[in-house]
């Protein structure tokens, strides 16, 4: 992103981007709560939350975050080990995706509820795809039954805390739970639940964000 802040913490409109993400799941009945994972390190997360008081109730800080993606989860989660029960259902998601709506947190919760493994939004790949080297196409990749994975992603507590504690680096949880041998149940996402990368997503995020505030 090459932001002087880090890019949780930009503003898009009026809120930072973390913040919608916080009111969204906030906002979701079907939410039993929220624990926010930083790092301990982060000056920026008091303000955010002094900003916010009605959170207070509904999300928790845990200053536990680790150098990786997969280091900040798995710490998150046993920093909840003796707070939730191991089949509690988690959901995983990333604070560069402010776009979610409580909607998708539905229809997530809602097909993969009763799955006996878990699951994830996701998106069917709609471009045709290239494997590049040194600027040159090398090979064009067959896009049929390739998905673009999302966040939230929906484990249970003990099966994820395994499936990551075991796993090789990776970088979305449902890589971990099929390294265990499961299938995650994949889930139509939406295109404004896009991860926010280069600086021209901040803009895109923020019109979106305009759009159905
Ligand atoms: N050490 C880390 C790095 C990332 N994340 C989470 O993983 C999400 C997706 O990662 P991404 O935003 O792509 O990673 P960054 O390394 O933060 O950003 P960038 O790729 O733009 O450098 C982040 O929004 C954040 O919620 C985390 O918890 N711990
Ligand atoms: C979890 C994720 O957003 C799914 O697409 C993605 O894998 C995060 O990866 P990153 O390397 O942390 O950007």
């Amino acid at each position: 992103m090459g932001s002087a802040i880090p890019k949780q913490y930009l503003m898009l409109g009026a809120l930072p981007m973390l913040r919608h993400v916080l009111d969204t799941f906030a906002s979701a009945s079907v939410i039993a709560h929220t624990y926010l994972v930083v790092s301990p390190e982060d000056g920026y997360i008091d303000a955010l939350l002094a900003d916010a008081p009605e959170l207070s109730d509904r999300v928790t800080l845990l200053r536990v975050g680790g150098a990786t993606r997969h280091q900040s989860v798995l710490n998150g989660l046993h920093a909840l080990q003796d707070h939730v029960a191991g089949d509690d259902w988690m959901l995983v998601h990333d604070a560069a995706r402010p776009g979610l709506t409580v909607a998708l947190i539905e229809q997530l919760i809602a097909a993969v509820g009763a799955d006996p493994v878990g699951g994830l939004l996701a998106l069917p790949v709609a471009d045709t795809l290239k494997r590049g080297r040194d600027d040159r196409v090398e090979q064009t990749v067959e896009r049929a039954g390739l998905w673009a994975a999302q966040t939230p992603q929906m484990f249970r507590h003990a099966l994820l805390v395994q499936a990551l504690e075991q796993a090789r680096q990776v970088t979305d949880e449902a890589s971990a739970i099929e390294a265990l041998g499961l299938q995650p149940l994949l889930v139509q996402g939406s295109t404004r639940n896009f991860k926010v990368t280069l600086p021209d997503d901040a803009d895109l995020a923020t019109l979106i964000l305009n759009r159905t505030p």
